[in-house]
């Protein structure tokens, strides 16, 4: 144990000493002020990954070690949250970042496969102190002891999913069972879907595995993010600690309702709103939106040029809007081209009329005339009023507000009246897939796009004008109206050339990846994890699919935990569209966080609806069976039950129907309820859909008789100690036995 304490004293020296000195660059970059641009440019470098290093380094304190893995050859690694190397010449490794393939036998060994190893130690600590070994001796012929044998070689596993929980999840990387170490560094460049039941490590896993990827593949998805999608921000508050505890802040955490930037999902739907919302056929509804609107003169519209009337009928508008389809772009990238036509139809129209040789029918007007009638109809407001009624710029907020609103055109009379609401500025999570759906086809309008691109570019210029200055303090150029040829010039002295134009502009943009992949809805994110993919429906994987051209997306769920009747129930039924049948599946079949004796109440429940049910199989038992008891005064049992339930270190979540939570509040000091709820606190009121994903020492689930098979299932295994049943109502079939 000396030992260990020495050399782990000697490792947070080394962390300290990187520390001082990290701080110290740092404060001297931030104090350069106003410096050069080439000099900025690299200062601001030297912060973001300065400060990159900081977080990881402040995130390792009180964790820094926790094992040693002793090869059959006689030397040894220690293994921690992140590398560390001496300062010596040769900048000997001291600690072996866990993800690194050297470390991954301390995950991976058995007595069976040693993997070169003669034993594996896990080193327990408080802080920077340690305070136990537990040794794992691999190698079956090796007769020395150490005196901290630990012969099941679980002790700091169930220490580990036996401890109080904290209202946080907290990173795993400690005990990573071999199962998932096979997930969470799976080589797999594709979708690869992560199937099981409650408690085997899903979320655990998903969020080790984007720490791993932004190990291994750190050029790429630094620079492209990681996306992590959750059901709810509760939940994402619950995970939110995780990565940066293994020093990754490179990556965005989001829930759907939050992923079509400038709207914060604040309204709710219906479960009939959400089911229609969601699927895949509303992609043509939505297309069907935008033909509507598309619209011909019902019959003329009269436009007043010139002193006279010129009377556009709906056949002329048709060839107009036809030509315009015809071009297959998005509507509002389109609208150029249908101005276009309409304005030839109009001049057509008018020279005609004004050209036309009495004689001969012949026209007499020659080029420049023609161009003048359409300048002329081109300052006409009349004209663009026309149009603007025939191919109006629309928004996606606009279009879908306005479907919303009016959805009998396109849908049965039962769905539409399942959607149906007036024009608000609030949105569900169901409107956002609906909203970036309509934006896809939509498209940008492109003038704003072009003007927008010379805008950067003049940027640009302007930037890699600084630049120059100071590199070639010597020599001026004109970047003025830079054309092809000034280019040419440049590149040719090889100062500087599109690319790297393209290049510094993204440097200078100071926000981290993340941030910048929040901001844009175009972003194409370099991986996509996402948890309880069960729930989300056809729609939102249509966002989520767009978002990762690549497709390299790792999936988390349980199809028999699915609530959301969005949901979609197969995976391969979501897959295929976008990757036919070329995905991956694995599964994890053991349960770290429910006892035995919790599992096998809630898999009786399960197995009421479908006997062929198979449940995962728990890693301990505690010896406490739940108990169910049935009830006259609910919230003083309640009270009583939360009052016996409380762990003294630890939580517990009282999880009811939502019409019951104002009653139960009352009787119950300092709970906390509502949509988003605190979740750090010691009692916490939820519903069962809150409940998801989350887990407390203690559980109470009251009226079970009112909840649907997956909601009960997703309930009654939240608990990691303790379970209380509370009823009134009839109790639902599967509890026979309890
Ligand atoms: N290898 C492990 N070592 C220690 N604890 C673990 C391990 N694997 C999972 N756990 C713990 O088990 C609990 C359940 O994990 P997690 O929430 O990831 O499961 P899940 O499969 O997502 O469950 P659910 O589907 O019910 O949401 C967590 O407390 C997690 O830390």
């Amino acid at each position: 144990m000396r030992y260990e304490q020495e050399f782990v004293d000697g490792l947070y020296a080394r962390v300290d000493a990187l520390r001082g000195d990290t701080e110290g660059s740092l404060t001297d970059a931030l104090a350069q002020g106003d410096t050069p641009m080439q000099a900025r440019l690299e200062r601001d470098i030297l912060v973001a990954e300065r400060s990159g290093l900081l977080a990881a380094l402040n995130s390792v304190d009180g964790s820094l070690c926790f094992g040693r893995i002793d090869l059959a050859d006689g030397g040894s690694h220690h293994i921690g949250r992140i590398g560390l190397r001496a300062e010596d010449a040769d900048r000997t490794p001291l600690l072996i970042d866990w993800r690194a393939d050297v470390a991954r036998p301390f995950y991976l060994a058995t007595g069976h496969t040693p993997m070169g190893l003669r034993r594996r130690r896990h080193i327990a600590s408080e802080g920077r102190r340690v305070t136990a070994l537990h040794d794992e001796i691999l190698d079956l012929g090796d007769e020395t002891r150490t005196g901290h044998e630990d012969p099941s070689g679980d002790a700091v596993l169930l220490a580990a999913v036996n401890s109080a929980r904290t209202g946080r999840m907290g990173d795993i990387v400690q005990t990573i069972q071999a199962d998932q170490d096979r997930v969470i560094r799976a080589p797999h460049r594709g979708v690869l879907v992560v199937e099981g039941g409650p408690g085997t490590g899903k979320t655990a896993v998903a969020l080790h595995r984007a720490a791993y990827l932004l190990y291994e593949h750190r050029d790429l998805l630094a620079k492209r993010a990681v996306l992590i999608v959750g059901p709810n921000p509760a939940f994402l508050g619950y995970i939110g600690e995780v990565l940066p505890s293994l020093g990754e802040t490179g990556v965005l955490l989001s829930t759907v309702g939050e992923l079509f930037p400038g709207v914060r999902a604040t309204a709710a739907d219906t479960p009939e709103a959400a089911a229609v919302k969601g699927r895949a056929e509303m992609a043509d509804v939505l297309a069907q939106a935008v033909r509507a609107r598309q619209s011909l003169p019902d019959p003329v519209i009269a436009i007043e040029h010139d002193r006279e009337v010129l009377l556009l009928d709906d056949d002329l508008a048709r060839v107009a809007r036809d030509r315009t389809r015809a071009v297959g772009l998005p509507h509002n990238a389109a609208r150029e081209h249908f101005e276009g036509h309409l304005l030839n139809t109009l001049t057509d129209m008018v020279a005609e009329r004004i050209g036309t040789d009495p004689y001969d029918g012949s026209n007499l007007l020659d080029p420049s005339d023609i161009t003048q009638i359409r300048d002329e109809l081109a300052e006409n407001p009349e004209v663009w009023a026309a149009i603007d009624r025939l191919w109006p710029r629309l928004t996606p907020r606009r279009l879908v507000a306005g479907l919303l609103a009016a959805p009998e055109e396109f849908l049965s009379a039962e769905d539409a009246a399942a959607i149906r609401r007036p024009v608000t500025r609030r949105w569900t999570v169901g409107d956002v897939p609906l909203l970036d759906e309509a934006a896809e086809l939509l498209g940008e309008d492109d003038r704003v796009a072009r003007s927008r691109a010379e805008r950067e570019r003049a940027e640009q210029v302007a930037y890699a004008q600084g630049v120059l200055d100071v590199s070639y303090a010597s020599r001026t150029y004109e970047f003025e109206g830079l054309d092809d040829e000034d280019a040419e010039v440049l590149s040719a002295h090889d100062v500087i050339d599109a690319e790297r134009f393209a290049e510094r502009q993204e440097e200078d943009d100071h926000r981290s990846a993340a941030e910048r992949a929040a901001a844009d809805r175009s972003w194409a994110f370099g991986h996509i994890i996402v948890d309880e993919a069960q729930e989300l429906s056809p729609m939102a994987w249509r966002l989520l699919m767009r978002r990762c051209p690549t497709r390299s997306m790792t999936l988390v769920g349980d199809p028999a935990q699915t609530a959301e009747p969005a949901g979609v129930g197969s995976w391969s039924k979501i897959l295929a569209p976008y990757v036919e049948d070329r995905w991956v599946h694995t599964r994890l079949g053991v349960n770290y966080r429910t006892p035995a004796e919790i599992m096998e109440l809630a898999a009786d429940v399960v197995r009421a609806a479908d006997p062929s049910f198979v449940p995962p199989s728990s890693v301990r038992s505690t010896g406490t069976a739940p108990w169910v008891r049935a009830t006259a005064d609910l919230p003083a049992a309640v009270a009583e039950a939360v009052r016996e339930l409380t762990p003294e270190e630890g939580r517990l979540a009282v999880i009811a129907p939502r019409e019951l939570h104002r009653a139960l509040a009352a009787g119950l000091d300092g709970v906390t309820e509502g949509a988003e709820p605190d979740l750090t606190r010691d009692v916490v009121l939820l519903d069962p859909r809150q409940a998801k994903g989350l887990e407390f020492d203690s559980v109470l689930v009251v009226e079970p008789g009112r909840y649907g098979t997956s909601d009960l299932y997703v309930a009654l295994t939240r608990a990691t100690q303790r379970l209380g049943v509370l009823h009134t109502g009839p109790l639902p079939h599967g509890f026979a036995a309890a």
